[in-house]
C-alpha cells in the first residue's frame, strides 16, 4: 500500500470538514460559548486545508497564505474553547501574537522556501503548543481525562510540525516541497488527521461533560435563588449527618421563615416579592461558611445546616443574619424585613426528619410568640421502646 501525500491530505481535509459540519448537528447551535468556538475552530481547520489543496491551482502565494491564516484561527479557536470552559488561561497574548504574525510573515517571505515553511511550522508548533499550556496549566488544576486526550494529541502534532520547520528551515535540500513524497510528509498528514479528530473529539467530550453539569446544577438548585433544593439538601445532609455521627460532631439545623411575606407581595407586587426572595438567599449563603449547606425549603422558607457548630455559634450567625436583612432589604414603604427560626442543634444519632420536626416546632412557637425572633428546639430525645420520643 502507497501512502500518497495528495490523497492523504484530501482524506484528512474530508474528515474535518465532516466534523465541521457534524458538530453543529450534534452539539447544535445555540450551545455554551466553548463548544461554538469549537465549531469555528473545525470550520477554519476544513477552510485552511481546502485553501492548501487549491492553492497550487489558483493563486498559490495567496491560497497557502490564506490555509495559514485559517489553520493558526483554527488553533486560536481552540485556545478560546478552552478559557470558556476552564475560565482564565495563559498565553492569551502570544496567541494574538502568533495569529497575526504567523500568516503575515509566511505571506511577506513567501520567494523563500526555507523561510516560509520555518516560519510557518515554527508559528504553527507555538500555537499547537500553546492550546496546550491553556490545558494543562495552572498545574494545581485536576487534568480531565478529555483534557489529556487533546493535550497528548496536539502535543505530538506540534512535535511533527517542529521537525517540518527544522527540516525547512536548515535541511531544505532534503525537504523540498510540502506535496513531495516525503517520509515526513506522509508522517504529517497521517498525524494531523489522527491528532485532529483525537483534538476535536476531546473537546466534544468537554462539551458534553458542560451540559452534564449544567443540567446537574438545574436538577440540584431552586431556580429563582440559586440554592439547593429540597431534594438536593435531603441527599447532600444525609451525607454531612452521617460524617457528624461518624465523628461524633456537633451541628446544627436553622428552619427561617420571612415574616408577613404574604404582605410584601400584595403591597409591591409579586415581582418585587421575587426580588427580595433572591436577596434574602444571597444574604443567607454569603453568612455560611464552606461545608455548610442553605436550601430554599418552599415558598419564603428557607434552612440551612451548620456543619461542626454549636448553638451558641449558630444564635450569633442568626443575630449576624437579622442584621443584615434588614440592611440588604429595603421595601419601597421603608418597611424593613424580618424573619422567625427554629433552631435545633444536634450531637450524635440525629436524623435529618427529626432536625426538621424540631426545627419547625421551634419556629411554630416563635411566630405564635410575635414573630421576629428566632427559638431554640426542644433537645434531642431518642425514641423509647414504643417507637415514640421520651418525655423531655
Ligand atoms: N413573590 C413570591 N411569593 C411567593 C413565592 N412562594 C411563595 N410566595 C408567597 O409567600 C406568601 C406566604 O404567605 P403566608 O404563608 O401567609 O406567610 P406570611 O405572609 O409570611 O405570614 P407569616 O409566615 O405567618 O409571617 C404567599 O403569599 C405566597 O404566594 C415566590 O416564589 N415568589
Amino acid at each position: 500500500m502507497s501512502l500518497d501525500v495528495q490523497t492523504l491530505l484530501v482524506s484528512l481535509m474530508l474528515c474535518v470538514f465532516a466534523v465541521a459540519l457534524a458538530l453543529p448537528a450534534v452539539v447544535g447551535w445555540r450551545s455554551s460559548a466553548g463548544a461554538r468556538w469549537i465549531q469555528a475552530s473545525a470550520v477554519s481547520q476544513a477552510l485552511g486545508w481546502l485553501a492548501f489543496l487549491a492553492a497550487p491551482r489558483l493563486h498559490d502565494q495567496f491560497f497557502s497564505t490564506l490555509s495559514m491564516a485559517f489553520i493558526g484561527a483554527s488553533f486560536g479557536a481552540m485556545w478560546a474553547a478552552a478559557r470558556a470552559w476552564l475560565g482564565p488561561r495563559p498565553g492569551g497574548r502570544w496567541m494574538a501574537w502568533a495569529l497575526v504574525l504567523t500568516p503575515l510573515g509566511y505571506g511577506l517571505g513567501f520567494d523563500s522556501y526555507a523561510w516560509r515553511v520555518g516560519w510557518s511550522n515554527f508559528g504553527l508548533a507555538l500555537q499547537m503548543a500553546l492550546v496546550c499550556l491553556a490545558l494543562a496549566w495552572p498545574a494545581a488544576e485536576r487534568m480531565r481525562p478529555w483534557r489529556w486526550l487533546v493535550f497528548v494529541a496536539l502535543a505530538a502534532l506540534a512535535c511533527v510540525t517542529v521537525g517540518r520547520g527544522v527540516l525547512g528551515a536548515f535541511f531544505t535540500e532534503l525537504y523540498p516541497y510540502y506535496r513531495a513524497p516525503h517520509p515526513l510528509n506522509v508522517a504529517a498528514a497521517l498525524v494531523n488527521q489522527i491528532c485532529l479528530v483525537l483534538s476535536m473529539l476531546g473537546f466534544m467530550v468537554a462539551w458534553h461533560e458542560e451540559a452534564d453539569r449544567a443540567l446537574r446544577r438545574l436538577a440540584d438548585t431552586d431556580g429563582l435563588t440559586g440554592l439547593l433544593n429540597r431534594r438536593a439538601f435531603t441527599v447532600r445532609s444525609e451525607a454531612l449527618l452521617a460524617q457528624a455521627r461518624r465523628h461524633a460532631d456537633p451541628g446544627v439545623f436553622i428552619l427561617l421563615d420571612i415574616d408577613h411575606f404574604k404582605q410584601v407581595n400584595d403591597r409591591h407586587g409579586h415581582a418585587l416579592g421575587d426580588e427580595v426572595l433572591r436577596t434574602f438567599a444571597k444574604v443567607l449563603k454569603s453568612s455560611l461558611r464552606r461545608g455548610d449547606l442553605a436550601v430554599r425549603w418552599g415558598g419564603e422558607e428557607f434552612g440551612i445546616l451548620l456543619a461542626r457548630a454549636e448553638v451558641d455559634a449558630a444564635r450569633r450567625l442568626d443575630q449576624r443574619l437579622r442584621t443584615a436583612v434588614k440592611q440588604a432589604v429595603r421595601l419601597p414603604g421603608g418597611e424593613s424585613l424580618d424573619y422567625s427560626a427554629g433552631i435545633a442543634g444536634f450531637r450524635e444519632a440525629a436524623t435529618l426528619d427529626d432536625l426538621v420536626r424540631r426545627a419547625d416546632q421551634a419556629l411554630y412557637r416563635a411566630k405564635a410568640a410575635g414573630r421576629a425572633r428566632s427559638l431554640e428546639a426542644a433537645p434531642f430525645s431518642p425514641p423509647t421502646a414504643e417507637g415514640r420520643p421520651s418525655p423531655a
